[in-house]
């Protein structure tokens, strides 16, 4: 079958000949949870603008579902959501009338966003902030707006830039259950964090990215078997990359 995500030789950035990525290939599959891993201005946002269609591969490709963006964009963008690391809200729309705005954009039928608002709404507990405006929310409830408007289309591939930032202690174990949730009825999560500890115990695969190279990938034990140290911590294996000791 093939891979959901599938990024292959990519290089590419903002400037044609200061390229930020190097060569970058990894895969994300249906059913798994991968850890995208790097130090600040490693490549983590570059290349999850890649995969969103906002910057052009210089070389290389990027495929969902074995489509690249330009062969149908609007099919391209069904099969993912993305959850900013920065929430960006429309000022003027409720919570509720976020969700419909994102339901009628994303063909989600009528039904389908009662059953499944509902219970996100009480899931984050943010029931009570329904007809909120984004002016009324704290900044933790701003990014549970965009996680709900994500989880809301259920689309095989999820894009999660920075989730735990802002968010309460409950609102992580929310998010968390949730994605293990998602990633067990099949749907594919790439989730870039600095919160390693979390990763090391949620993500199946990890790549890490440094100054625009995939320097390791892998499960946790493929990790520790390349660079020889069966009992190394994600934290370990991430301080030896990024020192470019491995
Ligand atoms: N809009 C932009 N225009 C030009 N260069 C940019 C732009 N955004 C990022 N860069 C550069 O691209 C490189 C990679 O940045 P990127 O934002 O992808 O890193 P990151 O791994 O997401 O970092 P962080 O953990 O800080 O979010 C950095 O050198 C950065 O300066």
């Amino acid at each position: 079958m093939k891979n959901l995500l599938e990024i292959e030789g990519l290089t590419g950035g903002y400037n044609p000949n200061r390229p930020v990525l190097h060569d970058v290939s990894f895969n994300v599959n249906r059913g798994e949870i991968v850890g995208l891993i790097g130090l600040n201005g490693a490549g983590k946002s570059t290349t999850i603008k890649h995969v969103l269609g906002l910057l052009e591969p210089m070389k290389g490709q990027v495929k969902i579902d074995g489509k690249g963006f330009h062969e149908n964009r609007e099919d391209y963008r069904k099969n993912l959501a993305f959850i900013p690391e920065t929430p960006m809200l429309y000022d003027e729309l409720t919570l509720w009338e976020h969700m419909q705005v994102t339901a009628m954009a994303y063909g989600v039928k009528e039904a389908d966003l009662d059953k499944r608002s509902g219970l996100l709404l009480k899931e984050f507990r943010m029931e009570k902030m329904r007809d909120w405006f984004p002016s009324q929310f704290s900044k933790g409830m701003r990014q549970k707006v965009m996680i709900m408007c994500a989880f809301l289309i259920e689309p095989p591939l999820y894009i999660v830039d920075e989730p735990f930032v802002g968010l309460d202690p409950i609102g992580i174990q929310s998010f968390l259950e949730m994605i293990v949730n998602l990633k067990e009825q099949g749907a594919g999560i790439l989730m870039s964090t600095h919160i390693l500890s979390t990763a090391e115990r949620y993500c199946d695969r990890f790549v890490i990215l440094h100054d625009g190279k995939v320097v390791l990938e892998g499960t946790m034990n493929e990790m520790r078997s390349r660079i020889n140290r069966p009992d190394a911590t994600l934290d370990e294996i991430y301080i030896l990359a990024t020192r470019g000791e491995i």
